[in-house]
């Protein structure tokens, strides 16, 4: 199994002050920064866009892990490209109906997006809501299209929500045929959470609250690393 990556959200950072939150959330030891991209539409909430992607890479070497709950994710994929982004993770849901997809054909809509996103240099990921199937993704993941899947375990808009266990199943349906593929849960995910989502094969935890809202941030982190170590029986191990 692979290594843990952590990738704080910082949905729950102070905006007023994101860059220093960034710069301490990474020295205190997160691998990834998570970034959540809202458009009031696909979601009911607004938060940032790519012009503050581009001045946080200004003050930030760290892997930006880009989440779009946007509407069209196509229409941003070259301004969080140019923005450097290095992830780009779009939603199933807001390219087609998941009631028009099938698990053994790949809807070329689907494909033209993830194939856009890594011609722009980013990496491909593809978020599911709750209610969406796991198995809808094989037929991308089987031509080798996404570099990443993120399994939403709360309704997508707001950070501090409950975690909801049963979503953590379709990580175990994913991992069971794809054992190096980047796997990452998100919303509530805590140092006890991530027990079920370690047991069931995540290996990117995203936390907003429960790590910018920690006195001790690199505690919960460590106690996630040693969540994931004891559920995949290895060594914690910080990726390089
Ligand atoms: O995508 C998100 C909400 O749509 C957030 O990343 C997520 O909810 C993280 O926040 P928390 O750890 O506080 O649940």
């Amino acid at each position: 199994m692979s290594s843990l990556i952590i990738s704080p959200s910082i949905l729950s950072a102070d905006f007023a002050t994101l860059a220093d939150e960034c710069k301490r959330i990474v020295e205190l030891g997160a691998d990834w920064l998570h970034i959540d991209v809202m458009d009031g539409h696909f979601v009911p909430n607004l938060t940032i866009g790519a012009p503050v992607v581009q001045s946080l890479r200004k003050h930030s070497k760290a892997f930006f892990d880009c989440h779009l709950m946007v509407t069209n994710p196509q229409q941003w994929i070259k301004d969080f490209a140019k923005a450097g982004a290095d992830m780009f993770t779009f939603h199933l849901e807001a390219i087609v109906d998941p009631q028009q997809l099938s698990s053994s054909q790949a809807h070329p809509a689907v494909v033209e997006a993830a194939q856009q996103v890594r011609a722009a240099g980013m990496k491909a990921g593809v978020a599911l809501k709750p209610d969406t199937l796991a198995e809808l993704l094989l037929p991308y993941l089987q031509q080798g299209l996404l570099d990443m899947v993120l399994v939403l375990t709360v309704q997508p808009g707001f950070g501090g929500q409950m975690f909801m266990a049963e979503a953590v199943q379709k990580c175990a349906v994913l991992r069971q045929q794809f054992p190096q593929l980047l796997i990452e849960v998100d919303g509530g995910i805590t140092a006890e959470t991530a027990v079920a989502a370690a047991e069931a094969g995540a290996n990117v935890f995203v936390a907003g609250s429960a790590i910018f809202g920690a006195a001790e941030p690199a505690q919960v982190m460590q106690q996630m690393r040693q969540a994931y170590a004891a559920a995949a029986r290895q060594p914690a191990a910080v990726p390089a």
